[in-house]
């Protein structure tokens, strides 16, 4: 199981300034979608450069021009690319494709699929490499998650890793980890804290006890 750390509230010099605080303790770092809009792949091709040891994950949310985008994110130095799962089999199947020209790792985003389970087989079979339950912003904003969601695809995604995504806080990463998704993402639960590098460094030794 790996932690990733989203970053989706800052510009470039704040989101490298707040990985080398917490560097050790997370396996990936996520340029998040705000950060993309706001200063472009340039977020990525900066996050590497200071951090080539670290995989960086570039949250483009794709969802057509699959190929193109993962080849530019990819130039950019993205390790991991998302593509939202409600795009069309066309588009998840460009992404791959491009993805595996470029050594890199295809993520998709789960976030407003209705039939969770049904759109999990069909992706884990295309084979994207991880399958991401999330709840975004706007549902935890009326209280909602995705752990039902991640118990469900745990159930039937047979070759992708799973992962989850969405408001995960120190209090409900022990209820994730029970799952045993193969990556938990937080963003808000690390980079809200006082002690960032304390609250990764639990949140890894958590996870690495599985
Ligand atoms: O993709 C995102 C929002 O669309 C976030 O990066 C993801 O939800 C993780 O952040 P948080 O833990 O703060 O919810």
């Amino acid at each position: 199981m790996e932690l990733q750390l989203a970053l989706d509230l800052v510009n470039i010099p704040e989101a490298i300034e707040l990985v080398k605080e917490v560097e050790e303790h997370i396996d990936i770092v996520e340029i998040g979608t705000p950060v993309v809009i706001n200063e472009g792949l340039k977020a990525v091709k900066e996050m590497k450069k200071a951090f080539p040891n670290l995989k960086v994950l570039a949250d483009l949310k794709i969802m057509d021009a699959a190929g193109y985008e993962v080849m530019k994110a990819s130039e950019a130095g993205a390790d991991i690319i998302t593509i939202l799962g409600a795009a069309e089999d066309m588009s998840i199947k460009g992404a791959v494709e491009e993805a595996k020209k470029q050594n890199k790792k295809i993520l998709v985003d789960m976030i407003a699929v209705k039939d969770i389970e049904t759109r999990a087989k069909e992706l884990d079979a295309i084979g994207v490499d991880y399958i991401c339950v999330h709840t975004g912003y706007d549902l935890q904003a009326v209280g909602q998650n995705s752990f039902e969601d991640l118990k469900a695809i745990k159930r039937v995604v047979k070759n992708a890793k799973t992962a989850v995504a969405g408001g995960i806080k120190m209090d409900t990463l022990p209820e994730v980890i029970k799952a045993n998704p193969d990556l938990v993402i937080v963003g808000g639960g690390i980079t809200g804290q006082d002690d960032k590098k304390a609250t990764a460094a639990e949140m890894q030794k958590l996870i690495k006890q599985g």
